[in-house]
């Protein structure tokens, strides 16, 4: 068969140019990307049957284990109920038959069917009785499916949250990720339900070969030449359809693409700003137009495809029909057991369709579903260890001993890449409880790695980070991070209350929500917002409030705050560019309130920033470049190295443009 996806043109920037003279009319828009979700576009469209046939075994025996272990009672009441299908479509025929025997007997008329009467029961009996499996099949089906659904995306969205953070930077892993994200789950269900329409089609076609042969052996040859040319149309329809589908999906992206610009809100002024309505209807007419060609020259092929079948269909029955007529004439069959055979024919024909117009689903189903199963492999070798010693409850010290850190390699990078890439090489640094130590240097130099590193997010290829004695390498992940607060440079805007904002997990505590919202200056945007601490921090909600960027970043400063008010259980505060949107009043209250933190619970305080006048008064500078420490001492310590050492040139830079151009530093 020929492939619509090699007839069918996909519509592109240039196909939609009507009018060469009408230098406005083209869009111009490039080639798109193979989206994610539709990554097996060219596998689907090629599959031959044999490929098709091949899959199918493995990607059913995953299907049926997942769907089992989703609900073992749907899977029993499935597979039950749809045998009970093909039971009763064969107690139905062999009703049938029995009917005809009394019917084509030499009595009088009203004495067969008199005869007939408790076969009629019967046939009514089996024909009740399918109904009843199939619709209780078909309630277990439906059941089932959003089962298998909801345990893989439960399983998908747990490996997710707790692979070590490192798999985030490897590009390759992201992308496993968003694809099973986009369509593994799904397909997941999908899979099963196509899978069991197979089933379903195949259970009755087995259930009238099964009659036909306990009718008479030779009518299963007749049997088998009806499906040939029913094979071909439904397999044939049902391809083209598919194919057909694949082909416009191109053309129908780049449509929702051109939609979006004319529906979204961001958009909207630029759209009448520039006049751009008539372009963009424009393009939006010929692509959705061009769509409504395909779909009638679809309508079109699938007539003809049909009549052929149909015609096959009646040579074949035709044929069918006169092999009956000679098996009846030599006496080989009875009239009742041909009257029988042609109805067990039909029935068959009619499973055959339906089982086959959902084999091409399974195949691509379960390609996507593959995703699935290849993102959960690869997720087992990134999760963190299970028997993982729980984490020291604190430290007289930290030490950092020749720490070295590279993430991981991106594709298509090679080894000499990753050499140069390492964002830490060789660092040894000893942070002391009770201490304010700040991280500087330029952008890039391994500042927020180092500060991962600290707070247990990545583990260092080469050395180590000890609390006291134990390699924190060694202990549990989510127990270690509990004792840690962190202000993230790249906070999150949890789309929740201001209260959890602040609160994340920690069990809440007003007395300390109220602490914490001062000691970051978030209680004056507190103050004005319409709910205050309920109020939800997201435009998509009712009543939702969107923040500055300044006050968002004073609630995730008081959520480090919230974290690390409790001195016995989080011994470390780490603060990495906490102030970059702050005001000038509320940076002075926030580095006073890190030094009052600190002071107050004990606990240890890495600050990282590039505002040095607020590091001056830090126990301990750690000065990085290029990933390696070039420095450490307190400021009077670094000013005192020298005139070329990196921190005195960023001081003077700094402290430079706050003086008259003559003056230099004094140290
Ligand atoms: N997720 C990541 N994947 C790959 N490389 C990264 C990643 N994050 C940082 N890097 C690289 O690691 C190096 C150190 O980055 P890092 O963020 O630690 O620097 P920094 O000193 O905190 O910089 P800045 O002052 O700009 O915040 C940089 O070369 C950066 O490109």
């Amino acid at each position: 068969m020929t492939s619509a996806a090699q007839h069918t043109p996909t519509p592109t920037a240039t196909s939609t140019s009507a009018d060469p003279a009408d230098e406005h009319e083209d869009l111009s828009l490039p080639e798109l990307k193979t989206a994610r979700y539709f990554h097996f576009q060219e596998q689907v469209a090629t599959a031959s049957w044999a490929t098709m046939a091949r899959r199918m075994p493995s990607l059913l025996r995953h299907a049926i284990v997942l769907a089992w272990q989703s609900s073992p009672r749907d899977v029993l009441a499935t597979t039950t109920f749809n045998i009970g299908v093909g039971a009763a479509t064969a107690w139905a025929l062999v009703a049938t038959t029995s009917v005809l025997d009394q019917l084509f007997s030499t009595v009088p008329t009203p004495d067969r069917v008199m005869a007939a009467l408790p076969a009629l029961v019967w046939l009514a009996a089996a024909l009740v009785t399918r109904g009843a499996c199939s619709a209780l099949a078909g309630r277990a089906q439906a059941r089932l499916e959003p089962q298998v659904v909801v345990t893989a995306e439960e399983r998908f969205m747990g490996d997710a949250t707790h692979v070590e953070l490192a798999a985030f930077d490897d590009s390759d892993f992201h992308d496993h990720l968003f694809r099973c994200y986009l369509r593994g789950c799904d397909e997941g269900g999908a899979l099963v339900r196509h899978a069991t329409d197979v089933l379903t089609g195949l259970v009755s076609v087995v259930a009238a070969a099964g009659v036909l042969t306990a009718l008479h052996p030779v009518l299963v040859p007749l049997l088998l030449l009806t499906m040939v040319p029913q094979w071909w149309g439904s397999a044939a329809a049902s391809r083209l359809r598919y194919r057909t589908m694949l082909a416009i999906t191109q053309g129908r992206r780049r449509k929702h693409l051109v939609e979006r610009l004319m529906i979204d809100r961001t958009t909207a002024a630029e759209v009448r700003s520039y006049t751009m309505a008539d372009r963009l209807t424009s393009a939006f007419s010929k692509l959705a137009r061009h769509e409504l060609a395909v779909h009638m020259r679809l309508a079109t092929r699938m007539v003809t495809i049909r009549l052929a079948g149909d015609t096959a269909s009646g040579l074949v029955m035709g044929l069918v029909f006169v092999v009956l007529g000679w098996l009846l004439v030599q006496e080989i069959v009875p009239i009742a057991t041909a009257g029988a055979a042609v109805v067990a024919i039909q029935v068959a024909r009619g499973a055959l369709s339906r089982a086959l117009s959902s084999v091409a689903q399974v195949y691509e189903s379960g390609l996507y579903f593959s995703d699935y199963l290849n993102f959960r492999q690869e997720a087992r070798t990134r999760l963190p260890g299970q028997d993982l010693a729980p984490a020291p409850a604190g430290f007289d010290q930290i030490l950092v001993e020749n720490a070295t850190f590279t993430y991981p390699q991106s594709a298509g990078e090679d080894e000499e890449g990753t050499q140069r890439r390492a964002a830490l090489q060789g660092v040894s640094v000893t942070l002391r409880r009770g201490q304010t130590v700040a991280l500087v240097g330029e952008n890039g130099s391994g500042k927020t790695t180092l500060a991962k590193l600290l707070s247990g997010l990545y583990t260092p290829q080469q050395g180590t980070v000890c609390w006291d004695g134990t390699d924190l390498a060694g202990v549990d992940g989510d127990s270690l991070r509990s004792k840690i607060a962190v202000i993230a440079q790249d906070h999150t805007h949890w789309p929740l209350t201001a209260r959890s904002n602040v609160t994340m997990s920690s069990p809440r505590d007003t007395g300390r929500l109220e602490r914490a919202a001062q000691a970051a200056g978030a209680d004056t945007v507190i103050a004005t917002m319409p709910a205050g601490w309920d109020t939800l921090l997201d435009k998509q909600f009712a009543h939702g409030y969107e923040p500055s960027g300044g006050q968002w970043q004073r609630l995730a400063a008081a959520r480090g705050f919230y974290r690390g008010d409790d001195g016995t259980e989080v011994p470390l505060l780490i603060a990495d560019e906490p102030t970059a949107a702050l005001d000038a009043r509320a940076e002075h209250r926030f580095f006073s309130s890190l030094h009052a933190h600190a002071h107050r619970t004990g606990s240890a305080v890495v600050l990282i920033t590039h505002r040095l006048a607020s590091v001056r008064m830090a126990d301990l500078i750690i000065v990085l470049d290029q990933g390696r420490v070039v420095g450490q001492g307190t400021h009077e310590e670094l000013m005192a190295m020298g005139d070329q050492t990196p921190y005195r040139e960023l001081w003077n830079l700094q402290a430079n443009a706050y003086r008259p151009s003559d003056l230099t530093d004094t140290t």
